[in-house]
């Protein structure tokens, strides 16, 4: 559909863009990113003919651009340019209305019904048309935006140049905007060029990302090769983190704040054995990797519950069910971790380990009634019930995501050994167990202090917590067959 060769140019003598070729096939969605002053407005008036070149090529569905007549062009490509703050003297429908020209021919052009059609559509589809008989100077910056967008959306062209589309939109209109020409692309082939700031909005709708620096080419492809750390930090010279979005295969960037982060540790007294529960109160938030039932996964929260419940606790919600107790013991929902065992809390075993500047405590119930070989688990044919073990491992030190991983895999391994020298067996199997069939494990750090890139049994923390978790375990199982009276 578009195709830049060697595109040169910019204002007078002064060279802006240089030598910036891409490809665009029809359907697609390219982002174009970088600095201000980088040439992101400077190219797309460019290619939309706004500027003159001074060398370079662009062809439109394989034709030079120089080639199309005025109107001819219009109806192949729609602009949108920046947004400035000027006066309008007109309403809404009329600034729409403005985008149908090119589908009009002669001297008295009528207005017809599929220009009628053509408007209402594009101002329902960002939502003005509530606003059609209203003078434009008078919206909002984001709503004169989002009627800027109706007008190249009803000029019906089949490529749109965008600069920076969401620029005054809140949240629900960005979306709504992203969203509407995503499915413009995947239904009526549209294809997009857009400016963004937003590197994240970019990368969840664009197929394709450039990132000029300078006013030439720094970087062209999918947003997962474009957008990475070191590119990002050396174009923006700004400390970015890249991590995953939750739910598409899309890369997206944290802005590392270049200020002091408090210090924070947790310490013996910070945990709790109350009537139901264990509670670790940081006096800040830990990060987090979680199985727990009540915000699991990675996070950052400051409360850390371990619940007893009954045995025959049986519940349709348990997610909700926890979120009521936990909002009912007033401690607050988004900071609170929590989990559930049915082992009572008074046989929590809370350990602090200490090695030179090593520090981590360990939290362990363990109720190993329906132990489980993970080796043989397929051979269990019985519900769910509640009887766990349930793990915490939290370490004073900042913990990379590989440690964090590495510091799951340490914990487990070390319950494992503790399984087998405890001789906790699977009684459906007759074989040694490894867990039980709802066990849970979460490890937190305070990210903090001493530095940890790994922490695999090889690292002076794996030592640790391998030791420190197998040391725990060993307690709280000798606590629980004292308990049932298997030992003395
Ligand atoms: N009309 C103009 N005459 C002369 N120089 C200009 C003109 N418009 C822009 N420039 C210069 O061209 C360079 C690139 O500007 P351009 O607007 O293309 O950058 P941009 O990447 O779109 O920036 P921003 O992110 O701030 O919108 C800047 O140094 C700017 O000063």
């Amino acid at each position: 559909m578009l195709e830049i060769h060697g595109l040169t140019g910019g204002y007078d003598k002064k060279e802006i863009v240089r030598d910036v070729s891409f490809s665009l096939q029809k359907g697609r969605m390219l982002g174009i990113l970088g600095p201000n002053g980088s040439g992101k407005s400077t190219l797309l008036k460019m290619i939309s003919g706004i500027l003159p070149l001074t060398a370079g090529d662009i062809l439109i569905d394989n034709k030079p651009r120089t080639s199309y007549k005025q109107k001819e062009l219009a109806r192949k490509m729609a602009v949108l340019p920046q947004l400035h703050a000027h006066a309008f003297s007109h309403t809404v429908a009329e600034t729409v209305a403005l985008g149908r020209y090119p589908h009009q021919s002669g001297l008295f052009s009528q207005w017809s019904a599929e220009d009628e059609a053509a408007t209402t559509e594009a101002m329902t589809q960002t939502g003005v048309a509530k606003y059609r008989d209203e003078e434009l100077e008078y919206l909002s910056g984001g709503e004169q935006q989002r009627t800027f967008i109706a007008q190249a959306l009803a000029q019906q062209a089949e490529l749109l140049l965008l600069d920076e589309p969401t620029n005054h939109l809140d949240l629900e209109h960005q979306r709504q905007i992203m969203d509407m020409l995503k499915h413009e692309v995947a239904t009526r082939q549209l294809t997009v060029v857009s400016i963004f700031h937003d590197m994240n909005l970019a990368a969840l709708y664009c197929d394709e990302l450039l990132l000029l620096e300078n006013g030439r080419v720094r970087a062209y492809g999918a947003p997962a090769e474009v957008l990475t750390e070191d590119e990002i930090a050396q174009v923006y010279h700004t400390a970015v983190a890249r991590f995953a979005h939750p739910q598409l295969a899309t890369p997206q960037m944290a802005l590392l704040p270049n200020i002091e982060i408090a210090q924070n540790r947790v310490t013996l007294e910070q945990f709790r054995v109350e009537n139901e529960f264990v509670h670790l109160k940081a006096t800040k938030p830990l990060r987090t990797l979680s199985a727990a039932l009540h915000n699991p996964g990675f996070g950052w929260f400051r409360h850390f519950l371990n619940r007893t419940v009954d045995a025959q606790y049986m519940c349709d919600d348990a997610h909700a069910e926890m979120k009521n107790y936990i909002k009912n013991h007033h401690l607050p929902i988004e900071q609170t971790v929590a989990m559930m065992t049915a082992v009572d809390v008074k046989h929590a075993v809370i350990r602090r380990y200490k090695e030179e500047d090593h520090e981590i405590f360990v939290m362990v119930t363990a109720g190993v009634g329906n132990a489980v070989d993970a080796a043989r688990g397929h051979l269990h044919a019985e519900p769910q019930r509640v009887g766990t073990i349930n793990l915490w491992v939290i370490i004073n030190g900042v913990l990379s995501d590989e440690s964090f991983m590495q510091a799951m895999m340490t914990t487990i391994e070390a319950k494992v050994k503790a399984m087998q020298d405890g001789e906790i067996y699977d009684t459906q199997t007759g074989t040694i167990a490894t867990g039980t069939s709802t066990d849970s494990v979460l490890i937190a750090s305070t990210q903090s202090g001493q530095n940890y890139e790994y922490a695999g049994t090889i690292t002076d923390i794996g030592k640790l917590i391998g030791r420190g978790v197998y040391e725990t375990m060993i307690i709280a199982l000798d606590d629980y067959k004292r308990a049932k009276g298997w030992i003395q």
